[in-house]
């Protein structure tokens, strides 16, 4: 065990993050009125290039104008491959208002993407005075963001969030797929002649679930493709819980409850873990370092997985 306590994540929930182009206005007050954790509005890739600058201008406007209410807002610039992200950087850090909580930086591949992004954000605070921090969130979705998943995650003391795109993921590492996350029908093992599906995304979810959790950062899962498909959706979002990630994207807003039921520790965990807390205690003062319940072994490390969980729910309980 390193002697180095590993560092706490931001604490917001961030459960699910709602997904709208820029260049749809009509869905900024019915983003504005979910009951998403986190709100991206998007500069990149659900935006044509002939609208880049009227979304730019739009959102904009929107953080003058939409109450946003509690909601963690986000918008999501274009790649740093592409000749819009600058613009959109200065425009955004000059322009909008104070209401700005993050850029969220996509496909990013290496610690110096953020870099270069955090050098001109810092450069425009100061010359304008921008008094809130901007954070940022990163997506790794390329062969390259995968490979420095780690570094990445260190690479700025604004950086609180990091998602999995699975779309150009799944395009960068040249898999044969063109679903966005879930089940992929090739990706199974047969044993006495049935099939069972593995999960293709597994892998990078776990990289990137322990790259955040070394530097304090939120491990996100993004985007479910088929959202007439709340069984998968669920299906995918359960598997993402369960390896430590906090929330997952919504690109339509039937999603958005899905992502909160499940990343919302259900009453019967959160009872649970407070219990196992409680005979920890009482084993403790007895001089035991280990006791049972229900039946199963628990002791000083299971204390730390109920603390999660119970950390979690306080967490959504207070906002
Ligand atoms: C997917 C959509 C294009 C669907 O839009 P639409 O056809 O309008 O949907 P519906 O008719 O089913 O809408 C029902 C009502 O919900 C409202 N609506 C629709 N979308 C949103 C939204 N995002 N937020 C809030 N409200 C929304 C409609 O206005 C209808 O309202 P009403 O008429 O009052 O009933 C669309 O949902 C959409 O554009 N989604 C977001 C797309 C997006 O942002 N994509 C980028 C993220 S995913 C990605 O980039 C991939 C990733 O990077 C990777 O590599 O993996
Ligand atoms: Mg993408």
């Amino acid at each position: 065990m390193s002697f180095r306590i590993q560092p706490a994540s931001p604490a917001r929930p961030n459960r699910c993050q709602l997904f709208g182009p820029g260049s749809r206005t009509a869905l900024f007050e019915k983003m504005a009125a979910s009951a998403a954790d986190v709100i991206n509005l998007d500069l990149e890739d659900s935006v044509a290039p002939s609208d880049k600058d009227t979304a730019r201008a739009n959102i904009i406007q929107a953080t003058h104008e939409v109450d946003w209410n509690t909601k963690y807002l986000s918008v999501r610039i274009n790649g740093l491959d592409t000749p819009y992200w600058y613009r959109d950087v200065v425009d955004l850090l000059e322009q909008a208002s104070d209401r700005l909580d993050q850029i969220m930086i996509p496909k990013v591949g290496c610690a110096a993407d953020i870099y270069a992004v955090d050098a001109l954000v810092t450069a425009i605070e100061r010359a304008k005075g921008r008094t809130k921090p901007i954070s940022f969130e990163v997506i790794i979705e390329s062969a390259a963001g995968i490979a420095h998943a780690e570094e990445i995650a260190a690479a700025s003391p604004r950086l609180q969030a990091m998602s999995l795109g699975a779309a150009d993921f799944a395009a960068s590492m040249g898999m044969q797929t063109t679903g966005i996350g879930g089940t992929q029908e090739n990706y199974y093992m047969l044993h006495g002649g049935a099939s069972y599906w593995s999960d293709p995304w597994h892998w990078a979810q776990a990289k990137i679930v322990a790259a955040c959790r070394t530097h304090g950062v939120l491990p996100v899962d993004g985007p479910f493709g088929d959202f007439s498909d709340d069984d998968g959706f669920r299906a995918q979002a359960r598997r993402s819980a369960t390896l430590g990630m906090v929330g997952k994207w919504a690109i339509h807003p039937k999603q958005v409850a899905l992502a909160n039921e499940v990343f919302t520790p259900s009453d019967e965990s959160v009872a649970d873990a407070r219990a196992i807390l409680s005979a920890m205690e009482e084993a403790k003062a007895n001089g035991q370092g280990a006791t049972t319940y229900k039946g199963k072994l628990i002791d000083i490390a299971s204390m730390k997985q109920a603390e999660v969980i119970v950390k979690q729910a306080e967490l959504i309980a207070r906002t």
